[in-house]
């Protein structure tokens, strides 16, 4: 697959999931670099520096797609030997999709640890990490069910239905609206996340939010199962989280509008559900209250100061 191939797919959410997007433009990085052939590192690293430009423009929420692309990216500064720059790169890119599946089984374990026998789960859309840890907990022999949501427009409630029944996990499907109602007969809601920002802020599917304060409403638990590349380290200096706003086809047809002259359609994709709202966030790297966010972007991420000043360019002109 070409790297506008896979921006494509990302673009359409023929691939999706904040994880899989990362991994994706890992592989599709690695898979670039050994396409090219170019007649000097400069040449190189500005060819790598825009098709990193074209994957980041992709999607706008997920942080875990431009901390991806840095990850592999960023040592290239670094680099003064052509055929020693494309190795390192494409090295990198190979350990990061390793460590990002791993990460996702460690999440699955220790979030089961957080699953008790006979628990009713609740989970918003379809993510592999929250996912990971109701699956793990069934494997382990727990009797949990599932109310699953429907998560419109796209429907990857589908997916996290079909995932779940092929598992043997009985599952209520519900339409999205239908959280709170049933929220007394849950134990615990788990979700994945797209982006946690400094102050615990969690960005995940659209409706989320509302599943949270339904949970805080009925003092049931409300758990957040993330990567540790899933932190966004720019929020520490203020910058915001883009929420991403699709095409109004995916709620209603152009035919359908042309007759609703004054109405409107809008389609946030995501939303962003305050700390006060989470109990913790399962990482790869252990359990942790939102709050101490600023210390998993320091210590796991591994930022400083000066990965705050800007991502581009990955190259300088000598
Ligand atoms: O909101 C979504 C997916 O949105 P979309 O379908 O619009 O990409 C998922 O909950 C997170 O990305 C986490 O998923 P994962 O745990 O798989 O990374």
């Amino acid at each position: 697959m070409t790297l506008e191939e896979t921006a494509e797919k990302i673009q359409t959410m023929e691939i999706r999931g904040a994880g899989r997007i990362a991994r994706a433009a890992a592989q599709a990085l690695h898979d670039h670099s050994q396409t090219i052939h170019p007649a000097d590192l400069l040449t190189y690293c500005q060819e790598m520096e825009k098709a990193a430009g074209i994957l980041v423009a992709t999607r706008p929420t997920a942080v875990s797609l431009p901390n991806a692309v840095n990850l592999v990216m960023k040592p290239l500064k670094k680099e003064s030997e052509l055929q020693s720059a494309k190795k390192n790169l494409e090295e990198r890119a190979c350990s990061f999709i390793t460590r990002s599946e791993e990460a996702v089984n460690k999440i699955g374990k220790i979030g089961a640890k957080h699953i008790r026998d006979g628990d009713v789960v609740l989970t918003h859309c379809n993510s592999e990490a929250a996912l990971g840890c109701i699956l793990k907990a069934h494997e382990q022999g727990m009797n949990i069910e599932v109310y699953a949501t429907e998560v419109r427009p796209r429907n990857q409630g589908h997916i996290t239905a079909r995932t779940l029944s092929d598992a043997g996990i009985r599952t209520n499907f519900i339409v999205d609206s239908a959280a709170r109602h049933f929220m007394k007969e849950v134990d615990l809601c788990i979700t994945g996340a797209d982006a946690i920002t400094v102050n615990g802020s969690v960005i995940n599917k659209i409706g989320t939010s509302q599943i949270a304060l339904a949970a805080h409403e009925a003092r049931v638990s409300f758990l957040v199962a993330a990567e540790t590349y899933k932190f966004a380290p720019r929020t520490i200096v203020g910058e915001r989280i883009l929420i991403e706003e699709r095409t109004p086809d995916e709620i209603l047809s152009k035919e359908m509008r042309k007759k609703l002259p004054y109405v409107t359609v809008r389609n946030p994709t995501f939303d962003i559900t305050p700390a006060d709202y989470v109990d913790y966030i399962i990482t790869e790297a252990g359990v942790f209250p939102p709050e101490m966010a600023y210390t998993i972007i320091k210590e796991q991420l591994h930022w400083d100061n000066d990965d705050m000043s800007s991502d581009l360019p990955y190259c300088e002109e000598e």
